[in-house]
């Protein structure tokens, strides 16, 4: 039973209401009065839709004005029931999936109620079709069995004849009296023809009084809260299922702009920044070896034309240089992928197994192209890296060959007098590394043997060399390391040797174009991420109407927000099989515009969780949408 209390309400200083009480109860209550009157008005306050009035509203002693908005969807799932002037249907879904809206808040669809109200009204062999296929009246009766399902205490009707025909009118009346026998009816309208002697009626003029109800409310109702209330999450994919069913292309729509959005965010982010370093390394690398990532420090070395950067036109120039204690610093440096010693050795015997081995010589220091197998010299026992051509001569692989112990001899070049003399020396190794020694992808430097620290150590000293400070080369791992580490040595006036001029460029070149791309990647990303919100919000939008319905029907931000997400997670899931079954027509569009390949488990397991990361916008923007949609103005209300 509802209570009304000297309930005034005003537009801009306009009386809607003014000072109205009254009492509405089981049975047929009837709202009447001219356009403009304030019907609407009081049938929104009285259902809880508009808060904001003075006076106050009962309902069962319950103060409407302070229901909160889950005691306001509990009372909308289950006590309140909404007869609406055009229906407010989800026009797309069957009528079953209709009917059953305020029911996927329960534990259990109660499939045989819906069976039986659907042919109480007479429209069971409707249940499968769709609204927009039906005329206005049966619109109605479905509208009228979707709130029925809640069996609700109370039914709130506004205007819910002008939209039909005299007959329709009539059939819906019938329905409505047939109902109020056991609950409190209560019906907005401007046509008094619709009324018996039997019902309430409120006469409104100019949002006042012009007759008092005629009939005394005594029955009440006692107010209950016994249902359950709750949106399970299979209950979510039911309705997820049938909002997908129902408009595919919006969802299509949805989905595509994640793909999109996720792999753009993914090009820009992971790939072109990369990939435009990495395509010019390989280029060079490609011409110049591995090789091109050396630095070559030596205690002296004759100049040709200047050193470090200056460049101008002088005579060569005999340099010497402290660099005692520097392979020790670079060993273990971060930036280095390996250091090698550079002792040259003059007419090489090696003798594996008992058999001998002369090693062709080249005159040069030792060279190497790659490791191929084993690993680099660490400088503790007596070890060596061998050549390729040298293993294959022995007629075994280089994995064989790993671990085989060789005895070298050679002899060695002291200069300690500032004259070459030639003095033989010779060791036991153990070989832990085989290299790949081919300079300029032609020639290879046969008699490239790399020490370890206290092997050279060892066949210098028997070389009679007293310097203790050996020459060697550091492999920098990536050009831009190589250039920190040149530029590292040339502080501590260190002339190192290599092809720092080529790399230098490209390691410039690139720090620009990162830059430059760096920021158009920022653009882009934003691009994408502002495009799928921009749908959603759009999307979400244009579900105004729907979601005011979903609200009418009971469901709160909590029940929406799981609803939310199991659309979003079904739309994440079809942009990433859609970016998967495309993946190799989409590397095909991010090669040529973003030179950047998307076809490797790393970028995809990336663009997958980039697609999640566009998913979560697009998951808060539509519950936005929801909370600010306001049923009032969603739905249309009173006599237009
Ligand atoms: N949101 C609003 N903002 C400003 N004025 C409003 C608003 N809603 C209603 N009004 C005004 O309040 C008065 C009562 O409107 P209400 O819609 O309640 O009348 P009604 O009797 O239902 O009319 P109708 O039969 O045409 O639907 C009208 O003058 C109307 O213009």
């Amino acid at each position: 039973m509802f209570e009304i209390k000297n309930v005034s309400k005003q537009y801009n200083g306009e009386f809607a209401l003014d000072n109205i009480s009254s009492k509405l109860g089981q049975g047929l209550n009837f709202i009447v009065g001219a356009s403009g009157s304030g019907k609407t008005t009081l049938l929104k306050i009285i259902s809880g839709m508009e808060q904001d009035f003075d006076g106050e509203v009962y309902y069962c002693g319950k103060d409407i004005k302070k229901l909160t908005s889950n005691e306001k969807s509990y009372f909308y799932n289950n006590t309140f029931g909404f007869v609406w002037q055009d229906f407010n249907l989800l026009e797309d879904l069957s009528v079953l999936e209709n009917v059953l809206l305020p029911q996927y808040l329960k534990n259990k669809q109660n499939q045989k109620n819906a069976n039986k109200i659907l042919k109480e009204l007479k429209i069971f062999d409707l249940a499968h079709r769709k609204v927009n296929s039906l005329s206005g009246g049966q619109k109605q009766r479905v509208a009228i069995a979707r709130e029925l399902m809640k069996n609700p205490k109370v039914i709130i009707a506004d205007e819910p004849t002008s939209a039909l025909d005299e007959k329709n009118s009539e059939t819906t009346m019938d329905i409505l009296k047939a109902i109020s026998k056991n609950r409190t009816v209560i019906v907005v309208t401007h046509d008094v023809n619709l009324i018996d002697n039997d019902s309430n009626v409120i006469d409104l003029d100019e949002g006042e009084f012009v007759s008092l109800p005629q009939n005394n409310v005594t029955k009440t109702e006692k107010l209950t809260y016994s249902e359950s209330h709750r949106l399970s999450i299979k209950n979510a994919f039911t309705m997820t299922k049938s909002n997908v069913k129902s408009k595919f292309g919006r969802f299509f729509v949805s989905a595509l702009s994640l793909m999109i959005a996720g792999i753009l965010l993914l090009t820009t982010v992971n790939g072109t920044v990369e990939s435009s370093s990495q395509g010019d390394f390989d280029e060079l690398i490609d011409t110049y070896g591995d090789g091109l990532k050396d630095i070559s420090i030596v205690s002296s070395f004759t100049s040709a034309g200047g050193v470090g950067d200056n460049q101008e036109e002088k005579p060569n120039a005999d340099v010497s240089q402290d660099i005692d204690g520097l392979y020790d610093k670079y060993v273990g440096d971060k930036r280095v992928d390996f250091t090698a010693f550079l002792q040259a050795f003059d007419n090489i015997k090696v003798k594996v197994s008992g058999k001998e081995y002369q090693i062709q010589g080249s005159g040069t220091v030792p060279t190497i192209n790659k490791l191929v197998a084993g690993k680099m010299p660490t400088g503790k026992d007596n070890e060596v890296v061998v050549p390729e051509s040298f293993v294959k001569s022995m007629g075994i692989s280089n994995e064989q060959a790993i671990g085989k112990q060789i005895d070298f001899s050679s002899g060695i070049f002291n200069w300690d007098t500032g004259e070459p003399v030639l003095k033989d020396a010779s060791i036991t190794a153990i070989i832990v590394g085989v290299a790949d020694n081919t300079i300029s992808s032609e020639f290879t430097v046969d008699d490239s043997f790399f020490f370890s620290k206290a092997a050279l150590h060892d066949l210098r000293r028997q070389a009679g060399i007293e310097n203790e400070a050996m020459n060697f080369l550091i492999r920098a791992k990536t050009p831009t390391d190589m250039i920190s580490i040149k530029d590292e040595l040339n502080e501590q006036g260190i002339v190192p040797l290599g092809q720092f001029e080529l790399v230098e460029d490209i390691v410039r070149l690139n720090e620009q174009t990162t830059e430059q791309s760096g920021s158009a990647s920022m653009f882009i990303g934003i691009l994408a991420v502002v495009m799928v919100i921009a749908i959603s919000l759009i999307t979400g939008f244009m579900r105004k109407r729907e979601f005011a319905i979903y609200k009418v029907s009971g469901f709160n931000n909590a029940h929406f927000s799981l609803l939310n997400l199991t659309e979003k997670i079904t739309e994440i899931m079809t942009a990433i099989l859609l970016m998967l079954v495309t993946s190799p027509l989409i590397n095909i569009a991010t090669k040529s515009l973003f030179n950047a390949s998307i076809l490797n488990s790393k970028m995809l397991i990336s663009g997958v969780l980039f697609i999640a990361l566009v998913g979560v916008a697009a998951y808060v923007s539509t519950a936005i949408a929801f909370i600010m949609t306001k049923t009032t103005t969603a739905l249309k209300t009173g006599d237009k």
